[in-house]
């Protein structure tokens, strides 16, 4: 058995599990437990190399296919484009993929039209570039292309290809750090890396001296300025970027999030930076306590600014649960205004990138709740036409071409009357 048997094996199960049983990668633990660390981390690439360009995969593989065949075996045949693309050796990835599919009871048959078809494949790596671009679905693409238009989703789909760098956050001594990993401290102080090993085996990781966390999503709390001595609530906490960025700054923090198995990671994470905050497992809107400075609410959302990172997501999601997304952030933003104390600030931010999660929940907002204002962003390193007209700052996965890209992102800072 080859050495990659095993990885591509997994990447092919997690292809399945992501377009056939519509799960999310972070849904595919079972996959992933029985794994070696290189063999998962080899199969988590496979996989999401595959997803970001599988209608490029699937317009190569057109012209060689009579009819498409079942989607078990177009997923072997996409990670075979895929990895030839790439520059895999060919003879290797073939005889692998010939294995899978013969050791499956509904893929066996089409084991030998896999060999003759990635045989054709020796050009692969010089055709690859010229195959147009993978599009986003369509229920997905068409309210991007109405919110943003056509060049820009186009600007949009070329960034959710090239994929994401790894972006920390450095809270003391930036620039140092920076030059001990090999980063670049990026107009927004996050630092960000391009090539790297293992996380938990960089300098800094161990002494907790940085997390990871996206540029974009690392922009909302820094708008908040100075949080020293603050009481302040994150009321959809986990896995907790933003809670450490919170006590980081000084603030005295509770982290409260639904879910207990992801405020585990909220308590590992505060353990690792040596950071305080009380950790409250519940459910948002019952939790009752008022008496906050500053309520940070990133709220569960679509997730579609995260597609350069999450490249399974436009496969395993339709859009369905959009509507309800929706109607839970407004009421998570009406009950979070009751919380705060009279002047008091209310962060809203979602990690999508439909105005129907960002843009318009802000100006609905304004209009059911009298007194109720924007402030506007007032960092230097905000650029102007990421100022959206109600005084919030949209950020979107095409900014920044040049630096690598970053997250798409929605936030405003409401102040309570
Ligand atoms: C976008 S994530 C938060 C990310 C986090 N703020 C960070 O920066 O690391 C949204 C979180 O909301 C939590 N959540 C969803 N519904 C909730 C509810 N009704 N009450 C509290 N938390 C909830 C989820 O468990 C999830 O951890």
């Amino acid at each position: 058995m080859s050495d990659s048997l095993i990885p591509r094996r997994a990447a092919l199960n997690l292809l399945n599990a992501v377009t056939v049983d519509h799960r999310l990668l972070s849904e595919c633990t079972a996959i992933f437990d029985p794994l070696s660390p290189p063999d998962r981390a080899r199969a988590q690439r496979l996989a999401t190399s595959v997803l970001r360009a599988a209608s490029r995969a699937d317009r190569w593989l057109k012209p060689h296919l009579k009819k498409r065949p079942p989607v078990q075996v177009q997923n072997a045949l996409r990670l075979g484009v895929v990895e030839i693309a790439e520059g895999a050796a060919p003879h290797g990835v073939v005889n692998d993929i010939v294995t899978l599919l013969a050791d499956g009871k509904r893929t066996a048959n089409f084991a030998a039209l896999a060999n003759a078809v990635l045989r054709k494949g020796a050009d692969l790596p010089q055709q690859w570039g010229k195959l147009a671009l993978p599009q986003l679905p369509d229920w997905l693409r068409e309210p991007l292309r109405e919110a943003w238009g056509n060049s820009a989703i186009n600007a949009i789909e070329r960034a959710h290809f090239r994929g994401a760098p790894l972006d920390l956050t450095i809270p003391r001594d930036t620039a140092d750090w920076a030059a001990r990993l090999g980063g670049l401290v990026l107009p927004t102080g996050s630092v960000r890396l391009d090539g790297h090993g293992m996380v938990s085996t960089l300098p800094g990781f161990a002494e907790g001296a940085w997390w990871v966390q996206d540029a974009a999503a690392a922009l909302p709390v820094r708008l908040l300025g100075d949080l020293r001595g603050q009481r302040a609530l994150d009321i959809c906490a986990a896995p907790g970027g933003k809670t450490m960025q919170l006590a980081s700054a000084g603030a005295e923090v509770t982290a409260l999030d639904l879910s207990a198995n992801r405020l585990q990671r909220v308590a590992e994470n505060l353990a690792r930076t040596n950071l305080n905050a009380t950790i409250v497992q519940g459910d948002a809107l019952e939790f009752t306590t008022t008496g906050w400075d500053v309520i940070v609410l990133d709220a569960p959302c679509s997730a579609t600014g995260t597609i350069r990172r999450h490249p399974d997501l436009p496969f395993a999601r339709d859009g369905a649960e959009i509507g309800s997304l929706i109607a839970l952030q407004a009421q998570m933003i009406d009950h979070a205004l009751r919380l705060l104390n009279p002047g008091g600030r209310l962060l809203f931010c979602t990690c999508s990138l439909l105005p129907d999660e960002g843009e318009v929940q802000v100006e609905e907002a304004l209009a059911r709740h009298p007194g109720l204002r924007v402030i506007p962003p007032e960092l230097p390193e905000i650029e102007a036409d990421w100022i959206s007209p109600e005084g919030g700052v949209r950020l979107r996965p095409d900014y920044w071409p040049s630096l690598g890209g970053m997250d798409g992102f929605y936030m405003a800072v409401l102040c309570a009357p």
